[in-house]
């Protein structure tokens, strides 16, 4: 069986890392798709898509998770709800199952007819991308162990919490 997860990964943390070694336990294969993928240099959007799905190869690599069975790629975000799930096909090969704790998204997997699984929250409360952008506005180093090491430095290598408190900025 193939799955495809959906996620905006604004950043990659280790929630996300556990719910693709949990999918990968579970299913043959599995499609990782990078949401709002034409947005970036925002602060609820920061990372481009490219940035996104290297943070996620890397991630992986670190935790010594092969990823041959994996597909990425990205798409935009739809007019509407509706649409959103039709372009996703459009763009991706045939999946059986969609894998989502966003409401709006299993929703729209049902309706379109998709079987919906709904991953296991891995310490929601530590690793949500919200609570980790919050920490870099506020300079604040913790955010650190929320991603995996190889995260870290990738973000630091393009100054990527300085860009969030960039864009946070009010006028000069
Ligand atoms: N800690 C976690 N455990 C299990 N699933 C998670 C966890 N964090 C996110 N997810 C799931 O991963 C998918 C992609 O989530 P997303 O990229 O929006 O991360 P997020 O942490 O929810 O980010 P944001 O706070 O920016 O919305 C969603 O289906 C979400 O429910
Ligand atoms: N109307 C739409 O374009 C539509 C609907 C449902 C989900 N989505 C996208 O799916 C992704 C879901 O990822 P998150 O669970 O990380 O929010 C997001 O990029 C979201 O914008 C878009």
């Amino acid at each position: 069986m193939r799955a495809v997860f959906p996620g905006r990964f604004q950043p990659f943390h280790l929630g996300h890392l556990a719910v693709i070694e949990w999918l990968l336990s579970k299913y043959d294969e599995l499609i990782i798709v990078v949401g709002s993928g034409k947005d970036s240099h925002t602060i609820y959007n920061p990372f481009t898509a490219g940035e996104r799905i290297l943070m996620i190869k890397k991630g992986l690599k670190e935790f010594n998770v092969d990823f041959t069975r994996v597909i990425f790629f990205p798409i935009m975000d739809s007019f509407t709800s509706g649409l959103w799930i039709r372009n996703l096909e459009l763009y991706s090969p045939k999946f059986d199952v969609v894998v989502s704790g966003n409401p709006l998204v299993i929703s729209n997997a049902r309706e379109a007819g998709y079987i919906v699984d709904l991953p296991p929250m891995f310490n929601r409360e530590m690793y949500n991308a919200t609570k980790i952008r919050k920490l870099m506005l506020e300079n604040n180093e913790s955010w650190s162990e929320l991603v995996p090491k190889s995260v870290y430095s990738f973000i630091k290598e393009i100054k990527g919490d300085e860009r969030l408190r960039d864009i946070a900025r009010s006028d000069y």
